[in-house]
């Protein structure tokens, strides 16, 4: 089954008097549970492919199906309850509470979105730690970790709730490449866990050749669909 599906989508921005075709006419399925890339120079259309597929936008003509939802039509709440019920999301800038320990930033979006009581979130939070790697380092805060430890912290955080659907922006743009391989390796590894899907951008050939599914973009438009054998008809 396919988890996105995007039909003839344009996402077309307005600044003033000139409107700029961010994505023009896109066409492509995202397999479920897959590990997949969207790839492509600066501006080609990355960033606005995910938020279209995050709900943080809308298409301007055709249509887009998450998880088995119409992203046409629904409303800033909606929005948020779809991405509450249905979404992960991995920053390249990690984007953790700086004031919250590495517990309480996975803990927080099962608090302040499910809002489950502290010893409900417990099970959970713990073995996400424990499937990053970060147990030890659970009462550190944000400035106390490397930027590996950030990213491990935020790919549990996007996790919980178990999402069928993690977003990844550029996840390991500011990580050095041992880091980032690292990163983009246990992202991975979560998938085969948990089953999740995982959608990330990067212009990083080595990053690239860990997605099992790449769509190249440039200014916009598809120019190329890559998918391991098998991969296409998962
Ligand atoms: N909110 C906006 N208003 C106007 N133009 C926008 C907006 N967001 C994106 N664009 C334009 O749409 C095009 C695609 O931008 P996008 O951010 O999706 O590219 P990208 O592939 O993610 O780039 P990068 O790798 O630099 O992050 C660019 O020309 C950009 O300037």
């Amino acid at each position: 089954m396919d988890i996105v599906v995007f039909d003839n989508v344009t996402k077309a921005y307005r600044s003033g008097e000139v409107t700029v075709d961010a994505l023009r006419d896109v066409t492509l399925r995202i397999p479920e549970k897959s590990f997949t890339a969207l790839v492509g120079p600066s501006g080609s259309g990355k960033t606005t492919a995910l938020n279209l597929i995050g709900c943080l936008d809308q298409p301007t003509r055709g249509t887009l199906t998450v998880a088995g939802q119409a992203m046409a039509g629904m409303s800033r709440r909606q929005g948020a309850a779809f991405r509450g019920a249905h979404l992960g999301f991995v920053f390249q800038d990690f984007s953790l509470l700086p004031v919250l320990s590495v517990y309480e930033n996975v803990e927080y979006p099962l608090r302040m979105i499910r809002r489950m009581s502290k010893k409900a979130c417990r099970p959970e939070v713990t073995r996400l730690l424990a499937s990053v790697g970060m147990e030890d380092q659970a009462d550190k805060y944000p400035a106390q970790l490397s930027g590996g430890q950030k990213q491990r912290t935020a790919v549990a955080r996007a996790l919980v709730g178990q999402p069928a659907l993690v977003l990844a922006d550029e996840p390991t743009a500011n990580l050095d490449g041992q880091t980032a391989q690292k990163v983009i390796a246990l992202m991975k590894r979560m998938r085969d866990e948990f089953g999740t899907t995982f959608v990330f951008s990067t212009h990083d050939p080595r990053i690239m050749e860990q997605a099992e599914v790449l769509f190249h973009l440039e200014d916009g438009r598809l120019v190329d669909t890559q998918a391991a054998p098998g991969e296409v008809d998962r």
